[in-house]
């Protein structure tokens, strides 16, 4: 994908986030690997509903600015961390929302799905009776320190989802292209909130 193509992706998808609830203020990042192998990210500290394809903007691999003088966004190196790991991913989306946030901070180190249509978005299995365990990491302001606790979780577990959520804080989906990256949010994030629900019901 080139440039222009991704920053379209990235905006469309910020809106579509922003819809959902899902990028309160200036939460929330997104980016595309291009074909080139550099990455397309947003600036740091946009509307991620507002966004105009100036607010997008290149980082080689190791997440170094390619455009002098501007500010990639904060968390790129957890962006640069998912397409080192998973050559097959095409697009990052992160976002905040309500169930993600209550969720994780509640959760120990993983959050288990089960018995969801929605599974069917998430490799795994044909079925909806697969489950799925999403992995929650602590918060962590120091993000090559949160970049290697992830490499260290997925060297234990290279099965672990296309997903994992930071306590307190949001969740990181990854697909093979925007369109795959954000219907797998959407599955994530139906299931959380259903998760959410059952509990307050339970209660
Ligand atoms: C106002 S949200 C705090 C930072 C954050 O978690 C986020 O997702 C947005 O940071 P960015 O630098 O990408 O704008
Ligand atoms: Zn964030």
């Amino acid at each position: 994908m080139k440039f222009d193509d991704a920053a379209a992706a990235i905006v469309a998808a910020g809106q579509r986030m922003d819809a959902m609830g899902w990028v309160p203020a200036t939460a929330g990042n997104i980016s595309v690997r291009e074909s080139s192998g550099r990455i397309a990210i947003t600036r740091s500290g946009c509307h991620k509903g507002q966004l105009t394809p100036a607010e997008v903007m290149r980082v080689d691999g190791d997440g170094a600015s390619l455009e002098p003088g501007a500010r990639p966004s904060y968390e790129t190196l957890l962006h640069c961390g998912i397409y080192r790991r998973f050559p097959d991913a095409g697009a990052v989306v992160h976002g905040h929302s309500v169930a993600n946030t209550v969720l994780s901070r509640r959760a120990g180190d993983e959050i288990r799905l089960s018995g969801y249509e929605l599974l069917k978005a998430f490799p795994g299995g044909p079925t909806h009776e697969t489950e799925t365990a999403v992995p929650v990491l602590d918060n962590d302001q120091d993000i090559p320190r949160l970049q290697r606790m992830l490499d260290a979780l997925w060297d234990r577990t290279p099965d672990a989802p296309p997903g994992y959520l930071i306590r307190g804080h949001g969740v990181y989906v990854w697909g093979k292209d925007m369109g795959h990256a954000v219907a797998r949010l959407e599955a994530l994030e139906f299931m959380l909130l259903c998760h959410l629900e059952e509990g307050r019901n339970a209660r």
